[in-house]
């Protein structure tokens, strides 16, 4: 069966030529960000490139001086080289010429160098700033297709971004060349600026047509050119190594890469050769109008109108104009080009962050009455059906509560929406009577201790990825190595050759990879990095063996005796020793209470259990 092709979910209008223009709207914001970046080199480069710029006309000039003084001195006194005085004129331009090429050279290599350094200052602020921007952005957002391309587009155009700069400050340069040129043709012969405009223009407009084509296309394909990427990740990747190999993928990950790649080559190939023909086309009219020109300065000279050194001046310059001319338009299509990608990055840093409550009322500092649910619904935003429906009931404080349920019923995002990732649909929840939306979302977060079922395994230091659940605490090696005992992650650190300084994973140097059981130990020691009022565990003992598992759930009873407590698992000799048990059903309260009470009233609980303990026997 032939691969199904991803949906393009990017925006299916394509950039029009205006919109290229008005792409260019976000380079003032662009340079002010470059500048900030760094003010000295910023200013260094564009120094450096404005002398650069005046440099070909000057050279051009003394090349003329040149040429009529030699002229000059074979119709009066003659090359004389032992004449000094007839010949110091002369070798003064010579010298001069010299020394111009000189400061020339210097000039190009101090813009190379400030471009690339000013471009990696750059590329690391924009980087940070997209990484800070992430925060502010709810998981609502980050989950959505779209706003994701958006992540994406900004994230992976870094490097564009930094050859636009280079781009943008170029064509500064340029005109200044071009503007000192073009003066010099004014003032000998303005006839040459009809003919440069004549050769130059068609091919400026080809260009624009199909930079914005080029854009449209690389646009619409997001999607699949994201596909191809991550083919090209799993096809080649250590981690998938596995399963590819055991299950033979290859063939299957190759094919579908192949045929997706054909077709996006297929596109991409058209327009090259569409534009590469009228590219061509174009540019005889350029050649043509070349040589008109130089035509026209050679009847001049005959004529008597201008000196030879000024036809060599003329000729040189209109050669000059022409190509500097032909790079400022396809700089600028370029420009334009990656202008667009720039208003992609732009999009993202001024994506407005949905509402996050009002942040109007001062966390209570001990919990008193605990959490109340009051008919909450949810759906997700690109879901159809609720996954909560309609659910009311309370964690009193210093309550320890299970979620029990079958795949789906909905736990793991009843905690999503205590912890505000997520906003009801409907109804609300309330901490101590008021609704969790009214406190500040980064203090009401940090009041909790959670271990995730899909925490994440950072491929940093065993100490790091104790850390993170307090990352202000990395420095407190104590309270650290305290978190590791409450989770049995201190045997973790035992084996470790080099201790709480270990890297983990496989991907950096040195790195040692754990276990799926001493992965789970260390995220949970995450929990366990502050003094939480509510702990959260959803899954904390899934790979864990029965002892470990059992020493978890004794301590973690002990260590949190006071405190409000969610647990969520799949094993009822875990959920047992809660004092409460909330049974969910596809987002809907089935039962809720003590495990003898919900044994007692039978249905779903009981059954479950019962069918654990037979599978124990
Ligand atoms: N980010 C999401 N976007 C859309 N739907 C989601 C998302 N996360 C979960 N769902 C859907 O919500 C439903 C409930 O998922 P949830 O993870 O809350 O279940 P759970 O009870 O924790 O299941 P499990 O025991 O398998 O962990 C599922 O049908 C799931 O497909």
């Amino acid at each position: 069966m032939a691969a199904p092709r991803l949906r393009s979910i990017t925006d299916s209008d394509s950039p029009s030529l205006k919109e290229s223009f008005r792409a260019w709207k976000s380079l003032p914001r662009f340079f002010r960000e470059i500048f900030r970046a760094s003010p000295a080199l910023f200013s260094a480069n564009l120094l450096c490139r404005l002398l650069k710029g005046l440099t070909p006309v000057v050279l051009l000039w003394v090349g003329k001086l040149i040429i009529d003084e030699i002229v000059r001195l074979m119709q009066t006194s003659g090359l004389d080289l032992e004449n000094w005085e007839a010949m110091q004129g002369l070798w003064t331009y010579v010298g001069l010429e010299l020394l111009i090429a000189l400061v020339a050279d210097l000039l190009n290599r101090a813009v190379t160098l400030t471009d690339g350094l000013l471009g990696d200052r750059y590329s690391n602020d924009s980087s940070e700033r997209i990484i800070l921007k992430t925060r502010e952005l709810t998981m609502a957002q980050l989950e959505d297709p779209v706003f994701y391309d958006k992540l994406e587009r900004a994230r992976m155009e870094t490097n564009r971004r930094v050859s636009l700069m280079s781009n943008v400050l170029s064509q500064v340069e340029s005109l200044l060349s071009i503007g000192s040129l073009i003066a010099g043709l004014i003032y000998f012969e303005p006839w040459l600026i009809v003919l440069l405009a004549i050769s130059i223009l068609p091919a400026f407009i080809n260009e624009l047509k199909f930079s914005s084509d080029r854009y449209s296309l690389a646009r619409s394909w997001t999607s699949e050119r994201r596909e191809l990427d991550y083919l090209r990740y799993i096809g080649a990747n250590n981690r998938t190594a596995q399963e590819v190999k055991l299950f033979g993928l290859t063939d299957f990950i190759a094919g579908r890469f192949r045929k997706l790649a054909w077709e996006y080559y297929k596109l991409t190939r058209r327009l090259a050769i569409r534009q590469s023909l009228f590219g061509a086309l174009f540019n005889i009219l350029g050649i043509l109008a070349y040589y008109g020109a130089y035509v026209l300065i050679i009847l001049r000279t005959i004529g008597g109108v201008l000196t030879l050194g000024e036809l060599t001046f003329l000729s040189g310059s209109f050669n000059r104009l022409q190509s500097q001319m032909q790079m400022l338009f396809s700089r600028f299509t370029r420009i334009s080009e990656s202008a667009l990608y720039l208003q992609d990055y732009f999009d993202f840093l001024d994506l407005e962050p949905e509402a996050q409550g009002t942040g109007d009322v001062a966390l209570p500092d001990k919990i008193r009455e605990g959490f109340e649910f009051r008919d909450v619904y949810f759906t997700y935003p690109e879901g159809k059906a609720p996954v909560l429906d309609g659910l009311s009931f309370k964690l009193k404080a210093g309550e320890k509560m299970a979620f029990v349920g079958q795949n789906g019923a909905g736990k793991t995002t009843l905690i999503k929406l205590i912890l505000r990732f997520y906003e009801p649909t409907s109804g609300s929840i309330l901490l101590d009577g008021i609704d969790i939306r009214r406190f500040d979302k980064e203090a009401y977060r940090a009041r909790f201790g959670v271990i995730f079922q899909d925490y994440f395994r950072y491929e940093f230091t065993l100490r790091e990825n104790i850390a993170v659940g307090n990352i202000g605490a990395l420095s407190e090696e104590e309270r650290i190595r305290e978190a590791a005992r409450k989770s049995l992650a201190d045997s973790v650190i035992a084996e470790m050759t080099d201790g709480l300084d270990q890297q983990l994973g496989r991907r950096f140097a040195r790195g040692q990879d754990l276990s799926g059981g001493q992965w789970q130990k260390v995220a949970l020691a995450r929990a366990y990095m502050k003094n939480a009022d509510v702990m959260i565990l959803d899954e904390p003992t899934a790979s864990l063996d029965a002892r470990a598992e059992y020493e978890v759930f004794e301590r973690f009873m002990a260590l949190t005796q006071e405190r409000t407590s969610i647990i969520i698992s799949h094993r009822f000799s875990t959920v047992r020793m809660a004092d409460r048990i909330m049974v969910l059903e596809s987002g809907k309260l089935v039962s809720l209470g003590t495990h003898e009470e919900l044994m007692e009233q039978g249905g779903l609980y009981a059954d479950l259990f019962t069918l654990q303990a037979a599978g124990y026997q």
